[in-house]
C-alpha cells in the first residue's frame, strides 16, 4: 500500500501533540503502556460476553525492551491488536480514540478501567522517536499489519508476518541534540523509574529484562551478570485492597516506598467512596515536619491518579493550606482530565473530593487528640504552627473548624491543654481566658504581669509562638469566653481592687504626670499597677497592639514599624515607690534618673531593646556612687 498523507489539520494537530501538549517527555511511556493495558482489558471485556474466548490473566503482559545498539525501544503487548481498518482509523486519524468507541460499543460505563479517551496519547511517542513502527495482529484477523511513520510526513500500512495476537511498537529513539538528550530512554534503570512513577498500578505485569549481579553457582565470592525478566510494576494498588487485609505495617511501608517522608506516619486513613463521586485515597499525618516545611519551598499536595495512572505528583487543590502537612494519594475514575492528563478540565469533582478529604483529616486529628494524646502532642509539636496560621489566615474563615485542634501550655496544669479543657476548668467568677506571651515558658513564668492572675489561682495559657496572639485575636473568644492578655489594662478582676487602684492613681496623679513628662513620647501613661505583687515595675500596652505584637511586626523584613501604646505601671506597695515620692518636688534630677531606670528595666523584662544602653549603665553607676 502506498504512502498516504495525514489530512492537513491532522498534521498541525500532530505537531501540537508532539510539541505542546505534554510538559514532560517521559510521559510518552505512560501513554504507550496505558494503550497496551487498554488493549489487554479489551480482551477481558470481550471474553465477558463471548463464550468462545477465555481470559487467563497469566497470559497477558506488557514487555519493554531497550536496545542501545539499534537505538530502539520496543513495547510489546499481548492485547487485542488492531485490524487494518482499526490501524487506519486509530493511528491515521489523530484524536480518534478506538478505546473511547470500544467503551461506548460495549456499554462499559464511563470511567471504567479503560484509560484512553482522547485519541492522542500514542503520538507522544514522537516526542522521543523520529520513527515509530507498530506491528499488530487483531484477535479478529489472521493477518498482521505494520504501521510506520516518521511523524509529519504521513504513514504507511503494509501486511507483515506475526504469529501471536497483540501489538509490538518500536520507537527509533532520536539522536541526542545539543540541548536535548534522548539516551536516557534507552537506559533500563531510567525506564524502570518512569514505569514505577506513572504506571506502577497498571493491572497487568510490565516486564523488563534486568541485569543483576549474582553470586556464581558454586562460588562464594565470584559474581556474574545474569539477565532476568522482572515485573517492574506493583500491579494491585494498596488502595484497591480490602482494608481488613492490610496491617499498619503495610501502610507504613507504602508511605516509605512512596517516599512521602523519611519518618513514620503518625496516623493513616484509607478512604473508599462509592457515591456520587467515586474515589479511593490513602492519607497520612506525618510524625515530623520536612526540613523545608515552614519555607516557601515546601509544596503541598497529594498524588493524583486516574484509574491507577499517575496524573499529578502534587495536586495542591486537594488540601487546604492548614492541612498542607498531609501526605498521600487519591485515585478516581471520575476525573475530567484534559488532553495531556496533566491538568483537570473542570474541578467540580476535585472540589468535592477536596471537601471530603478536609473532613476526613479533621476527623483523624480529632480522634488522635482524643485517643492518642501523646501522638497528638508530637503532631502538634511539628505542625501546630500551621494550624494556628490556619486560624489566623483568610480573615479567620476557618477558625471554627480549627479551634478545637489548638493546644497551649497551661500555667496550672504544666502541660499542653485544649481550649475546651481550659474553659471547662474556669471558676465561675473568672471572666476571661488569660494568656501571657513570651519567647519561652521559662521567661513567661518570670513575667511580673502574670502575678495578679496567677495569685487569683486562674490558669494562664503561655503563648510562645509568634503566631499565637495573632491567631487568638482572630478567634476572639472560645465558648463565648473572651481572651485577655495578662498585660491588658482591664483584667476583669474584682471591682474593689479597681476602685482602690483608681484611688492610688488620683492620689499620685502629680507624681505620675511628672514621670510621664520625663518619658515624654515613650509611654502613653504612667499608672499605679493593680497586677504587681512583688516586682517594682512592668510595661503593659493599651489597645489592640500588644508589646509582643510590636516586637514581631517590627522584626519582619517589610519595614512595617508599629508602636504599641505603652503604659509604665508602678507597684505602689514596693519600697521604690517611697523613693519616687520623696524625690518628687525635692529632687527633679533624682526623679528623672529613677524614672528612666525603671522604664529601661521594664523594657528589659519585656525583652525589648533599650534605646541607649550607655546612658542606662551610666545611670546605674550614678545610683551606686
Ligand atoms: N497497543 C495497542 N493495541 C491496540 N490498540 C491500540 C494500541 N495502541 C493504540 N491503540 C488504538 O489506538 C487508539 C488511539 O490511541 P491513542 O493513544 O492515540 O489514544 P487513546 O489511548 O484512545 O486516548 P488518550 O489520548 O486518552 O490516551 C486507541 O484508542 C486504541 O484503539
Amino acid at each position: 500500500m502506498g504512502k498516504r498523507k495525514f489530512k492537513a489539520e491532522s498534521q498541525k494537530l500532530l505537531d501540537m501533540v508532539i510539541n505542546s501538549i505534554y510538559s514532560q517527555r517521559e510521559v510518552f511511556l505512560r501513554e504507550l503502556i496505558s494503550n497496551a493495558s487498554d488493549a489487554i482489558d479489551k480482551i477481558y471485556y470481550k471474553a465477558l460476553t463471548d463464550d468462545s474466548l477465555s481470559f487467563d490473566v497469566d497470559n497477558y503482559y506488557i514487555k519493554i525492551t531497550p536496545n542501545k545498539e539499534e537505538r530502539t525501544l520496543t513495547i510489546v503487548d499481548t492485547g487485542i491488536g488492531m485490524t487494518q481498518e482499526e490501524l487506519e482509523n486509530n493511528l491515521g486519524v489523530i484524536a480518534k480514540s478506538g478505546s473511547h468507541t470500544f467503551k461506548s460499543e460495549n456499554e462499559i460505563k464511563d470511567g471504567h478501567d479503560i484509560i484512553g479517551q482522547f485519541g492522542v496519547g500514542f503520538y507522544a511517542a514522537f516526542m522521543v522517536a523520529d520513527k515509530v513502527e507498530v506491528v499488530t495482529k487483531s484477535i479478529d484477523s489472521d493477518v498482521a499489519f505494520k504501521w510506520e511513520s516518521k511523524g509529519s510526513d504521513g504513514y504507511s500500512v503494509t501486511e507483515v508476518d506475526k504469529q501471536d495476537t497483540g501489538t509490538t511498537i518500536t520507537l527509533y529513539i532520536k539522536e541526542n541534540q545539543e540541548e536535548e538528550t534522548y539516551d536516557e530512554f534507552l537506559e533500563t534503570f531510567t525506564l524502570q523509574q518512569i514505569i514505577k512513577k506513572y504506571s506502577d498500578f497498571i493491572r497487568y505485569p510490565i516486564k523488563m529484562d534486568v541485569t543483576e549481579s549474582k553470586l556464581k553457582e558454586g562460588s562464594e565470592d565470584e559474581y556474574e551478570d545474569v539477565i532476568e525478566e522482572q515485573t517492574i510494576n506493583t500491579m494491585v494498588p494498596i488502595w484497591k485492597k480490602n482494608k481488613s487485609e492490610l496491617s499498619d505495617d503495610d501502610y507504613t511501608n507504602f508511605y516509605q516506598e512512596k517516599r512521602y517522608g523519611f519518618d513514620k506516619p503518625l496516623k493513616h486513613v484509607h478512604i473508599n467512596v462509592d457515591g456520587s463521586i467515586r474515589y479511593n485515597a490513602i492519607l497520612f499525618v506525618p510524625e515530623s515536619a520536612p526540613f523545608n516545611y515552614y519555607t516557601r519551598d515546601y509544596e503541598k499536595g497529594l498524588e493524583l491518579y486516574s484509574n491507577g495512572v499517575l496524573i499529578m505528583d502534587k495536586c495542591a487543590d486537594l488540601l487546604p493550606d492548614y492541612f498542607s502537612f498531609v501526605k498521600g494519594m487519591v485515585d478516581s475514575e471520575d476525573l475530567s482530565l484534559n488532553i495531556s492528563r496533566e491538568m483537570l478540565q473542570h474541578d467540580r469533582q476535585l472540589k468535592l473530593i477536596a471537601k471530603n478529604i478536609k473532613k476526613k483529616v479533621k476527623q483523624q486529628l480529632v480522634s488522635l487528640l482524643r485517643d492518642e494524646r501523646e501522638s497528638y502532642e508530637k503532631f502538634f509539636d511539628a505542625f501546630g504552627q500551621q494550624i494556628k496560621f490556619g486560624v489566623y489566615s483568610d480573615y479567620g474563615q476557618n477558625k471554627d473548624e480549627l479551634k478545637d485542634l489548638l493546644l497551649f501550655y497551661s500555667s496550672t496544669e504544666k502541660k499542653l491543654v485544649t481550649l475546651e479543657e481550659y474553659v471547662s476548668r474556669m471558676p465561675e467568677d473568672q471572666k476571661y481566658i488569660y494568656y501571657a506571651t513570651g519567647d519561652s515558658r521559662d521567661r513567661i513564668e518570670k513575667l511580673p504581669q502574670t502575678e495578679l492572675v496567677a495569685d487569683k489561682g486562674y490558669e494562664i495559657l503561655y503563648f510562645t509562638d509568634e503566631i499565637d496572639e495573632f491567631a487568638i485575636k482572630m478567634l476572639m473568644n472560645y465558648d463565648e469566653k473572651e481572651f485577655r492578655s495578662v498585660s491588658s489594662g482591664d483584667l476583669g478582676i474584682e471591682e474593689d481592687e479597681k476602685e482602690e487602684n483608681e484611688q492610688e492613681n488620683n492620689d499620685n496623679a502629680e507624681l505620675f504626670a511628672a514621670m510621664k513628662e520625663v518619658l515624654s513620647d515613650k509611654v502613653k501613661d504612667v499608672r499605679a499597677s493593680k497586677r504587681l505583687k512583688s516586682h517594682p515595675v512592668v510595661l503593659t500596652a493599651d489597645g489592640e497592639i500588644s508589646l509582643e505584637m510590636e516586637k514581631i511586626i517590627n522584626a519582619m523584613p517589610d519595614d512595617q514599624q508599629i508602636q504599641a501604646d505603652k503604659v509604665l505601671e508602678i507597684n505602689v506597695n514596693h519600697d521604690i515607690f517611697q523613693s519616687l515620692k520623696s524625690a518628687q518636688g525635692n529632687d527633679d534630677e533624682k526623679l528623672k534618673l529613677y524614672t528612666n531606670l525603671l522604664y529601661n528595666q521594664a523594657l528589659l523584662i519585656e525583652g525589648l531593646p533599650i534605646n541607649d544602653p550607655v546612658e542606662f549603665t551610666n545611670d546605674i553607676c550614678k545610683v551606686m556612687v
